[in-house]
């Protein structure tokens, strides 16, 4: 997919600090277009999973806009951007984020239900991207009771489950082994030709070599 593609996702003289005057990094710009997968590289602590958050619109930057589709997020409400997360967006969190209260499955399931999703349809949906990912043995289980490289696993199934158009992920393949990050880079490929965005914070040389672009922080 070219470059010069409408970006799906961008940000524009972003910039965050999680004290005053201290960016973690400012003047970012950079614009994200469907089908592409990009790495997002740099050494330890440089800000990868704080620009992460904050183009998966879960942390408001200090200056700067995000643009979704084309249009700025950064005057919407709290309501309105959770909403935008979980029917555009899909996150793999660094280490995993599930609900230690709910099953695996539910755990999958509940991104669709959100957004009003008919349970059965989605049960379905979410078994399929479990099977897929070979982690279908564990539904019942709940994350506290399940490998860190399985949990990365499920995590990946949850954001995939909306189709999401941009696809965040910090660390994907961190806990797993050389077969399980491909079968997850596979899906990360699948979905980019499917039309979506893919950014992947990563200190995975493998992975990096199999992105379409690097940007360092
Ligand atoms: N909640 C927080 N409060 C204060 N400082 C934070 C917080 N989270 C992160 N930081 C600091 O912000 C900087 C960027 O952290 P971040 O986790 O974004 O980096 P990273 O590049 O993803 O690191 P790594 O590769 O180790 O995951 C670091 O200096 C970190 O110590």
């Amino acid at each position: 997919m070219s470059r010069h593609a409408e970006a799906v996702l961008e940000g524009v003289g972003l910039a965050f600090g999680y004290a005053r005057d201290a960016f973690v990094f400012s003047e970012w710009s950079e614009r994200f277009v469907p089908g592409e997968i990009v790495a997002l590289t740099g050494a330890s602590g440089r800000g990868k999973s704080t620009l992460l958050y904050v183009l998966g619109l879960m942390t408001r930057p200090t200056a700067g806009e995000v643009l979704l589709g084309g249009h700025p997020v950064g005057s919407l409400s709290d309501r309105e951007r959770a909403w935008l997360r979980a029917t555009r967006l899909g996150f793999v969190f660094q280490d995993a984020a599930l609900d230690p209260a709910r099953t695996i499955l539910d755990n999958v399931v509940e991104t669709s239900l959100y957004r009003r999703a008919d349970r059965r349809g989605s049960v379905l949906r979410a078994r399929g991207l479990l099977e897929r990912f070979g982690v279908e043995h564990r539904v019942q289980s709940r994350p506290g009771q399940i490998s860190g490289g399985q949990a990365q696993r499920i995590a990946l199934c949850r954001a995939l489950m909306n189709d999401p158009q941009v696809l965040l992920a910090d660390e994907p393949t961190g806990n797993l082994d050389q077969a399980s990050a491909a079968v997850v880079l596979g899906a990360f490929r699948e979905r980019a030709e499917q039309g979506a965005a893919v950014v992947i914070a990563t200190h995975d040389g493998a992975l990096m070599a199999q992105c379409d672009r690097r940007i360092e922080l």
